[in-house]
């Protein structure tokens, strides 16, 4: 599964932040904290370069609280970025932002000069009600849909520190087909861009695997089924998604389910934890090497024909 998602704002902002970086202090990146690997623009680490980052778990009401710290160690120890746990249900906790940008400029840095943030993240992840909370006032744009704030703008926070707002970032496509499950089922990828059977039956099946517990209360599943697509197939069949006949109405089911996971109903789930993602990284890496050697082949034997 590719995904091909690509705004043409979005490839705008890859270029507005190449243009901005000189002029910023420090990046923030809003993550979604049940995925904050899939959620994270895998360019930015090589965009910021030395520049502090600070990256946000938003949405952490929604994410299960023992992933969301180990997502905070994992990314400090590994990534050297410093990290918060938020939720626009504690905007106190949210206006401790500028304090905290100050803190993390060297303190050569004079408290009078204004700090330059540049805030970035993918849609829908949260960033612009966290910007509304942060300006006190309603700046951006929100809603549940991805690819809302579409402008550039720079936004005072207190303690002189000024947010510079891009518009979402989201990549051409996803190597780690996972990664694209998992951005579809919190919904920073529109519905329209993947079968939400298919989005719904991996939601299904990891939950199977990760929160059995989840599965038994709330759907009163006895048995856990072995395969993703009977798990939703149980899950229907328990919400009474019958056609005549007795068939599961899947469609039905996918959606009661999806609509559950991304309105917290289920509970606080996160979809992915470090080591998961560390092994499908190094998947990707092995499919890139075959990929490339592939290619290689061809080359050499197109080139040996042709003389
Ligand atoms: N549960 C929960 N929902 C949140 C939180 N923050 C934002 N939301 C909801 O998530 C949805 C998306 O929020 P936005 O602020 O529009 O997201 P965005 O990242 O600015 O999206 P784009 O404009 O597409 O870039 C909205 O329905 C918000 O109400 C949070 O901390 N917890």
């Amino acid at each position: 599964m590719q995904i091909q998602w690509y705004p043409g704002h979005m490839h705008k902002a890859g270029k507005e932040i190449k243009e901005i970086l000189p002029k910023t202090d420090i990046v923030i990146e809003v993550l979604d904290a049940r995925i904050p690997f899939s959620s994270a623009n895998p360019f930015l680490a090589q965009l910021r370069g030395d520049k502090p980052c600070l990256k946000i778990l938003n949405k952490s009401d929604l994410a299960d609280p023992e992933l969301t710290a180990a997502w905070q160690s994992y990314l400090e120890r590994e990534h050297g970025v410093r990290t918060l746990a938020l939720t626009s249900r504690e905007p106190d906790k949210m206006r401790k932002i500028a304090e905290l940008c100050r803190k993390m400029l060297p303190e050569q840095v004079q408290n009078d000069r204004i700090v330059h943030a540049l805030i970035m993240g993918i849609p829908n992840v949260g960033k612009s009600t966290l910007i509304n909370i942060l300006a006190g006032r309603t700046v951006a744009k929100t809603g549940n849909e991805p690819a809302v704030t579409k402008t550039q703008q720079r936004i005072a926070i207190g303690n002189n520190v000024v947010l510079l707002d891009t518009p979402g970032m989201l990549w051409p496509n996803i190597e780690n087909k996972n990664s694209g499950y998992r951005l579809a089922a919190t919904g920073a990828i529109k519905d329209t861009a993947l079968h939400h059977e298919a989005i719904a039956a991996f939601v299904a099946g990891y939950l199977g695997q990760h929160y059995p517990a989840c599965l038994h209360e709330r759907f009163q599943l006895q048995e856990i089924p072995e395969s993703a697509d009977e798990v939703l197939e149980a899950i229907g069949r328990k919400r009474g998604c019958l056609r005549s006949g007795g068939r599961v109405e899947l469609d039905k089911a996918a959606k009661i389910l999806l609509n559950e996971l991304r309105s917290g109903s289920l509970g606080r789930i996160s979809l992915e934890t470090p080591t998961m993602m560390e092994k499908e990284l190094a998947e990707v890496a092995v499919i890139r090497e075959q990929k490339a050697e592939k290619n290689r082949l061809r080359k050499q034997k197109r080139g040996s024909s042709e003389g």
